[in-house]
């Protein structure tokens, strides 16, 4: 089955210089009951204006290449990252406003609020991230939050029941919100296919303290 969101490149077409707006999280936002207790969060166009933050990025943090990562398992993940650990410096303010408006929003669930930064680099359609879920920590007991940014070229964030099942696929576009909550982690995971011909895409997750 296919499901979720079409691209939403609100910001297409777009200069380097584009004013980047972060658009409210309280309109927009649309909530899909996942089996398990477990819900997406799907908010399109959150941010808009881009292409700027997008370069920026790119271009002063400092990726490094993963060479392997530790879910159920130990895996080979083809794509750079960077991790900004709760109380270090974010690459760059803006990311402070949206876990700042993170943390708002989501206060009742979420009482201690979005606390470090993942950054991803998929520098094309050959980069990609296996099934797993954000299970290190308190994801693998606990229900919690992890929210996901998207910016750059379109790319599927997929999900599926934890050991396997029909899969659910969401096509996020530059400046779309996703945001994985419940049991989601425990009980589902999510990937990022390959995706021949795809161009360069980042995704900023947000996780609470002591979710990795
Ligand atoms: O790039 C994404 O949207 C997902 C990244 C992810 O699942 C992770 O780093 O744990
Ligand atoms: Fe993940």
């Amino acid at each position: 089955m296919s499901t979720g969101i079409q691209d939403s490149l609100f910001d297409t077409p777009a200069t380097a210089d584009d004013a980047p707006t972060v658009h409210p999280l309280a309109t927009g936002i649309t909530r899909r009951a996942l089996a398990a207790d477990a819900w997406v969060d799907l908010r399109p166009g959150w941010l808009t204006g881009t292409v700027g933050l997008f370069d920026r990025l790119r271009r002063s943090v400092p990726w490094r290449a993963e060479q392997v990562r530790m879910y159920d398992a130990t895996l080979p993940v083809p794509r750079l990252t960077a991790a900004y650990p709760a109380d270090t410096r974010l690459p760059d303010p803006l990311l402070g406003e949206l876990r700042a408006a993170l943390t708002d929003h989501y206060r009742s669930a979420l009482p201690e609020g979005f606390a470090s930064a993942g950054l991803c680099l998929y520098r094309d359609g050959r980069d990609s991230v296996a099934w797993h879920g954000d299970r290190i920590g308190r994801g693998a007991y606990r229900d919690t939050l992890v929210a996901i940014v998207s910016l750059g070229a379109p790319r599927v964030l997929a999900l599926r029941p934890r050991g396997g099942g029909r899969s659910l696929r969401f096509t996020l576009g530059s400046g779309d919100l996703l945001v994985m909550g419940g049991s989601c982690q425990r009980t589902w995971d999510h990937a990022v296919p390959k995706a021949p011909g795809a161009g360069p895409r980042m995704s900023v997750q947000f996780r609470p303290p002591g979710v990795l």
